[in-house]
């Protein structure tokens, strides 16, 4: 399987008015082509970190991502985002029909547009709702109008933020299966962020198993089940149980392992260095100013 997405020696560090926080440590993986990959973590670990960097729309302070062999500098053509926050996805002023039209505007000629998105928005069944404005639907309605979007862009790799944490149970689970269904018929590549164990090993060929901030691999974990899966009978079977157990016993290995301690510990440090370090500079700004402004006085 040719790699699609590769991943190297990723870091990431925010400059923040109160210091540096450094969100990624050092992460390294690939994803293969047509491959669907899940990534879980505890809680501010830096999985969004990690999707804003792979979408282009943040740069890394160190390392390389590469789709296709191209080093990504900017947002790439042939790549679409889910964002958990479905509210600051949709345009409020465009109907649902033309929020999912938008992205094919410059690629597709009118009336494919709207087979594309009538099409899309079939899937995540909200055919009825198209004349409609977000503002209008649900929440969770609103969400499967972004993921209808993406689908209908066709892109190459999709990434998902958290994409069915604000749906009901019942539509997470419709929604997990038109995942699965459409990744297969278009052979979409998928990177999915989650927090739900479960989700992980019922959507994933593969788990990545992040440590607490800053964000490192555990473990590369490939799920052993059939490639067909189904709500009721993939979740009771033995293989499913054991690797639901194994992701949360390595979650906790990411959260308490003395390496990953020792790494908090020495970014904790190192952020502490650059935050005096760059008090020092504004000191060193403000005497300056002082001085000329002292010297502006005096002549
Ligand atoms: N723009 C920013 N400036 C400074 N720090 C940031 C910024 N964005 C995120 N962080 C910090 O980086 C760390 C990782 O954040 P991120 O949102 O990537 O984590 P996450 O794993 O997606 O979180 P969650 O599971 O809660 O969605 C957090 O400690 C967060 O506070």
């Amino acid at each position: 399987m040719t790699a699609m997405l590769e991943v190297a020696d990723l870091g990431h560090t925010y400059q923040a008015k109160d210091g540096a926080h450094t969100a990624i440590a050092d992460l390294s993986f690939t994803v293969g082509t047509g491959e669907l990959v899940c990534v879980v973590g505890p809680s501010g670990c830096g999985k969004s970190t990690l999707l804003r960097t792979i979408s282009g729309l943040i740069r890394p302070t160190r390392g390389e991502i590469s789709l296709h062999g191209n080093e990504v500098r900017g947002v790439p053509e042939d790549l679409a985002v889910v964002f958990q926050d479905y509210s600051r996805s949709l345009f409020p002023w465009l109907t649902v029909q033309k929020n999912v039209e938008f992205p094919l505007r410059r690629t597709l000629g009118r009336a494919e547009r709207r087979a594309r998105a009538a099409e899309a928005l079939e899937w995540v069944g909200l055919s009825d709702v198209g004349r409609k404005y977000p503002w209008q639907l649900s929440g969770g309605m609103q969400q499967r109008v972004a993921i209808a979007r993406a689908l209908a862009y066709r892109p190459a790799l999709l990434l998902m933020d958290e994409p069915f944490a604000s749906v009901d149970a019942q539509t997470r689970f419709e929604l997990e299966d038109l995942l699965l269904k459409v990744r297969t018929e278009q052979d979409t590549t998928v990177l999915v962020v989650t927090h739900d164990i479960d989700e992980s090993v019922y959507l994933g060929d593969r788990i990545l198993v992040l440590s607490t901030s800053p964000a490192s691999v555990v473990a590369d974990l490939k799920v052993e089940l059939p490639a067909q899966r189904d709500q009721i009978t993939t979740r009771e079977s033995e293989a499913f149980v054991a690797l639901r157990a194994e992701v949360a016993r390595l979650l906790n290995v990411g959260k308490t392992s003395e390496e990953v301690k020792a790494r908090r510990k020495a970014n904790e440090q190192q952020a502490a260095k650059w935050a005096e370090a760059e008090r020092a500079e504004a000191e060193r700004g403000d005497a300056s100013r002082v001085d000329a402004a002292e010297e502006r006085a005096t002549t």
